[in-house]
C-alpha cells in the first residue's frame, strides 16, 4: 500500500554551483509513503504526515546554503561564528555563520534528485510504525516565461530567513498600460538571475571589486563577501515587498512609464508594487 501527499511543502535554499556560483532555488516537495495499514485502516494519518516531514526539512536543509564539499576550490572550516565556507571558482565567495545555516553535501555538485534520495533515506531511517519506506520528490516550478533565482538574508526575521545565504527561484511579472511587458520581464530576470541582494546598511566593506555584508541576527553573526558585480544593493531590507517596489521604481525610471511589478518569492506568493507617473 502507498500513500501520497503532493505539494506537501517547499524548500527555499541557496546552493553553490561550480559553473554559475551562488544560486537561489525553490523546490516543491511531493511525498510517497509505503507500508502496511494499521488497525485504524490508515498507513499514516494525513494530519501527521505533513508536520512530520515539514519539521524534518525545516530543521535540516530548508533556508540553508548547500555546499558541495568535493567541488574544486571549495573549503569549509570551523570558525568563531560556526562555519566558514570559501570558494574560488567561478568566483571567490566567503560566507560565515552558525553551523545550522549550512548543509554540507559530500559531492562535487548539488544534484536535486540526489538531495531528494538523501532526504528519503533520512526519513525512512526515522519512519513511524506501519511505514516501510518514505520517498520524496523535489521539483522546480514549471515556469513559462521570466524566472530568476536570487539569494539574500533578512537579519530581522525571527525564523530561518535571517540566514545570510538562502534563496528563491521566482517568477517576475511586469505590467505597463494593463499589458504584461514580456521583453522587460525577460531582460530584468536575466539581470537578476543568480545575484545576491544586499541591504545597503549591512555593507561593512566595499571596493571596486568586492563587497562584504555582515550582521548580527538572533541565530548568530553572519557575513558574506562576494564580487560586487554579482550583487544588487537595495536601500532597504530585501523583503519581497521592497524587491517589488525597488523593481517598479527602477523600471518606471528606465522606461518613463507607470510600472506595476508582481515579484514572487518562490512558489505562489509575493508582493505587488506600482511606481511612476504618466508623461
Ligand atoms: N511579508 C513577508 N514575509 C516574509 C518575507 C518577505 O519578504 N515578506 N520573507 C521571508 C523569507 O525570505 C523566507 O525565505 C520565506 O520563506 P518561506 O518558505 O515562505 O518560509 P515559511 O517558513 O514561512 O514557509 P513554508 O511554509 O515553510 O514554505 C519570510 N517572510
Amino acid at each position: 500500500m502507498a500513500l501520497f501527499v503532493n505539494q506537501l511543502t517547499h524548500i527555499d535554499a541557496s546552493l553553490w554551483c561550480p559553473e554559475a556560483g551562488l544560486k537561489g532555488v525553490s523546490w516543491q516537495v511531493d511525498a510517497l509513503l509505503e507500508g502496511e495499514l494499521g488497525e485504524d485502516g490508515m498507513l499514516f494519518d494525513f494530519g501527521d504526515v505533513k508536520p512530520w516531514i515539514k519539521h524534518h526539512l525545516d530543521a535540516g536543509l530548508d533556508h540553508t546554503l548547500l555546499v558541495p564539499m568535493k567541488a574544486e576550490g571549495v573549503s569549509v572550516t570551523e570558525c568563531a561564528e560556526g562555519l566558514s565556507v570559501q570558494t574560488t571558482s567561478p568566483y571567490p565567495m566567503h560566507v560565515t555563520g552558525p553551523r545550522e545555516a549550512f548543509t554540507l553535501v559530500p559531492e562535487a555538485i548539488i544534484d536535486r534528485d540526489a538531495v531528494a534520495r538523501a532526504l528519503s533515506d533520512d526519513l525512512t531511517a526515522r519512519r513511524p510504525e506501519n511505514v516501510s519506506r518514505v520517498q520524496l520528490t523535489l521539483s522546480d516550478e514549471p515556469i513559462d516565461g521570466a524566472v530568476y533565482g536570487y539569494s539574500h538574508g533578512l537579519k530581522r526575521h525571527a525564523g530561518n530567513c535571517q540566514r545570510i545565504a538562502h534563496g528563491h527561484r521566482s517568477r517576475l511579472h511586469i505590467w505597463q498600460h494593463e499589458t504584461r511587458q514580456l521583453t522587460l520581464e525577460h531582460d530584468w530576470a536575466e539581470w537578476l538571475d543568480n545575484r545576491y541582494l544586499v541591504e545597503a546598511g549591512d555593507i561593512v566593506e566595499q571596493d571596486a571589486k568586492r563587497l562584504t555584508c555582515r550582521y548580527q541576527a538572533a541565530q548568530g553573526m553572519f557575513s558574506i563577501t562576494l564580487p560586487s558585480d554579482r550583487c544588487a544593493v537595495l536601500a532597504t531590507p530585501t523583503t519581497v515587498e521592497n524587491i517589488a517596489r525597488w523593481l517598479a521604481e527602477s523600471i518606471a525610471v528606465q522606461t518613463r512609464s507607470v510600472t506595476r511589478v508582481h515579484a514572487f518569492e518562490g512558489f505562489n506568493k509575493g508582493a505587488i508594487a506600482e511606481a511612476g507617473h504618466e508623461r
